[in-house]
């Protein structure tokens, strides 16, 4: 008998990185239906939902920092996705290139001066206000001198900064949902004056040129990516299905948990954050994104080295119940493996991540 497959939601369309990510973590095609998702909302929505078992989102860039669109989905302010957990993680390889259909003049006379030297002056022009300009890694394929309009997600455009700045100053730049879909919208234009920021298998997939390679400012460009699941409110108190391990401090685990402080108390946050120091937790991580509930108001991220236990033990719990005294709001959002540490064995099947 067949066994159905598991729907795994992604930012699509596919060939971005999210579908990249959502590959590596399940790449049994006989087990799980990967279903692309127009935004990262979407993907919450169809977890939360249920009507898919798992899903992928970008979190953060290794150049360009936090995906804030994931976490202000964490932050849930309207208490739209309150069953969502984080329950795996998968790092991604970065390499971008800019995509598009070849100008025309690249097919005749494209001169050698056209492609090494940028069409307006940029950061790579020694400046009084920029003395020691970004040099971008690549150098174009072919002139660049007829695009009017590049398209990306915005999270690519900070991951390219010497490359753009240098060969693109002053050219309009429109976001777009995905790397995938900025590649989508300049296949379907011909004129020769749009490009993207993408994937090399996104060029492929839309049968577009390739124009540059390798224009990410850092060779060791990588985005992290968390696996959602669905968790029952309740595992608020219950904690992680997980349980079972003694070893909750280890670094071979990963928790994020977010809160609120009240911020007229002097020593709040330093208070919230001193709750993981007895326990011998080491903090990997910290955001604060606006609360969405009132100005100047936050909420806080942070990623801890350990796991929370079904049973109430362990250090990441003690911490926990020590936070739920000193914090306004707090919510566990999670316990995965960490991905960083070379035992660790490669995401899979949704039931070893569960
Ligand atoms: O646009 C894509 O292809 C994505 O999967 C999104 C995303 C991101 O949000 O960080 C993923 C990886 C890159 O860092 C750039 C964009």
């Amino acid at each position: 008998m067949n066994t159905p497959h598991e729907g795994v939601a992604f930012l699509g369309p596919r060939a971005s990185y999210t579908h990249q990510a959502a590959l590596k973590a399940f790449s049994d095609s006989s087990k799980y239906d990967l279903q692309p998702q127009v935004s990262i909302e979407d993907v919450f929505k169809s977890v939360q939902s249920g009507s898919c078992a798992r899903g992928v989102v970008p979190f953060e860039n290794s150049t360009n920092g936090s995906v804030v669109f994931t976490l202000d989905l964490f932050a849930d302010a309207h208490q739209r996705y309150p069953d969502i957990l984080v329950c795996g993680e998968v790092y991604v390889d970065v390499h971008h290139c800019l995509v598009g259909h070849m100008p025309k003049e690249a097919h005749s006379a494209a001169t050698t001066s056209a492609l090494t030297s940028p069409h307006s002056s940029g950061h790579a022009t020694p400046t009084a206000a920029h003395p020691s300009p970004a040099i971008p890694r690549a150098v174009p394929l072919v002139s660049l001198k007829g695009i009017k309009k590049l398209y990306s997600h915005p999270q690519a455009w900070g991951q390219c900064n010497a490359f753009l700045t240098t060969y693109f100053k002053g050219i309009e730049r429109q976001d777009v949902s995905s790397t995938s879909r900025a590649a989508e919208i300049v296949a379907a234009d011909t004129s020769g004056e749009t490009a993207a920021i993408s994937s090399e298998i996104a060029a492929q997939v839309h049968d577009l040129d390739m124009l540059a390679k390798g224009i990410e400012d850092t060779s060791d460009n990588k985005t992290r990516f968390f696996v959602l699941r669905r968790g029952n409110h309740s595992a608020q108190s219950n904690g992680d299905s997980n349980g079972g391990a003694v070893d909750t401090d280890t670094p071979a685990y990963k928790t994020l948990v977010s809160f609120t402080i009240s911020h007229s108390d002097p020593g709040a946050l330093a208070d919230s954050l001193a709750v993981f120091k007895p326990y011998n937790i080491n903090l990997t991580s910290i955001n604060a994104r606006p609360s969405g509930i009132a100005s100047w108001n936050y909420i806080f991220f942070v990623e801890v080295t350990g796991r929370r236990l079904k049973e109430d033990t362990g250090a990441v719990n003690a911490a926990l119940r020590d936070l739920e005294k000193v914090a306004r709001e707090w919510r566990w959002l999670g316990s995965w493996e960490n991905m960083l540490l070379p035992k660790c064995r490669p995401l899979g099947k949704i039931d070893e991540v569960s």
